[in-house]
């Protein structure tokens, strides 16, 4: 497994949170798998991502595993961490120019890293930048070279920043929020771009795993092979993608997908009553029940756990939700 994540749990230091910013996460991806994990404003996944490269909150206190081709991430020395943060993950962040120096030019940006990690020469960095840039798409890539971020586009941008995350031939991408910035036309082309390369590093027998962040549950269901949904720091539910938008199981999972409006449906979208939980808010039972409309009174002392559910095609056992009522039907059928 490329990224293999078990009962991670996050803790700020005691006085500032009155729970986990991130309560027994366990989340896979595999190499060449595009994986979503998907939640509103605050439920942990930027959190999740910065675990990845060990960007922990200061001060806090973690439990649990992260993985990265069986290394355990939470335990390198700072050689190998620099090593790890710099040739095996790479992340693309939501607004490109804030990833970039405004005064330095795209070449500067992109042959940095080519000298800097790889050890190319001066020379065969820029080459290489050139190539990286025609290979995201960018025309006329020896003057994109010479330009600075304020005289291209976002999109643009993104394909810049695109470019760069992919210079050092990591194995595992996390893009956070890295196109809901982007006009929907533009957002489309960054995603077949993504796509592109996962197919080519898949063709290639190196494949790249990808975590792909979003607050957008429809776009992740249509972009993503299997995708997490999380809640005030918990994955509550993952499936493979196609079941996961046939069939939600988790309230809170078809909450998400009721209140996205969808093509050729009349329905208004109907938001999810209330507000998610601050990290200032003590959780006891499960952390939705103030917003379920199906919540019942022991759900108030219902400790969360995964319970596996199919995956809407008749397949079991493909996938999990965190939801007292579908434990008791399992229970019932096991
Ligand atoms: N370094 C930190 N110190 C204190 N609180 C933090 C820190 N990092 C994250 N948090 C808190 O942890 C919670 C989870 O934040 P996180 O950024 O992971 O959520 P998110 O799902 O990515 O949200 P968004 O979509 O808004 O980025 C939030 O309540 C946030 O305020």
């Amino acid at each position: 497994m490329l990224l293999d994540i078990e009962d991670l749990t996050i803790e700020l230091p005691p006085g500032a949170a009155a729970r986990p910013v991130l309560a027994e996460v366990s989340l896979r991806v595999g190499r060449g798998e595009v994986v979503g994990l998907v939640g509103e404003s605050g439920s942990g996944k930027s959190t999740t991502a910065r675990a990845v490269l060990r960007m922990l909150p200061e001060g806090a206190r973690t439990s649990g595993s992260v993985a990265v081709d069986g290394e355990d991430v939470l335990a390198m020395d700072p050689a190998r961490l620099r090593r790890h943060r710099s040739r095996t993950v790479s992340m693309i962040f939501q607004d490109p120019r804030s990833a970039m120096n405004p005064v330095r030019r795209i070449g500067d940006f992109l042959t940095d890293p080519l000298t800097r990690v790889l050890g190319l020469s001066r020379r065969d960095a820029l080459a290489k930048a050139v190539e990286l840039l025609a290979s995201v798409g960018l025309s006329d890539p020896e003057r994109r070279m010479r330009q600075r971020p304020h005289e291209l586009s976002g999109g643009m941008l993104q394909r810049v920043v695109i470019a760069a995350a992919l210079s050092t031939d990591p194995d595992l991408l996390l893009a956070d929020e890295a196109t809901s910035a982007l006009d929907a036309t533009t957002q489309a082309e960054v995603l077949a771009l993504l796509r592109s390369v996962q197919e080519e590093r898949r063709r290639a027998g190196s494949g790249l795993g990808t975590l792909f962040i979003t607050h957008d549950l429809p776009l992740a269901a249509a972009y993503c092979d299997r995708v997490y949904v999380m809640y005030a720091g918990r994955v509550v539910e993952q499936r493979p993608a196609h079941g996961l938008f046939a069939d939600p199981r988790h309230p809170y999972t078809r909450g998400l997908l009721d209140c996205s409006p969808s093509l050729g449906d009349d329905s208004e979208p109907r938001p999810i009553p209330g507000r998610p939980p601050s990290l200032s808010d003590p959780l006891t039972g499960c952390p939705f029940l103030p917003r379920c409309a199906r919540a019942e009174a022991e759900c108030e002392t219902w400790a969360p756990v995964a319970v596996p559910v199919g995956g809407g095609d008749g397949s079991a056992g493909d996938g999990s939700a965190a939801c007292r009522r579908l434990e008791l039907v399992s229970r019932s059928s096991a």
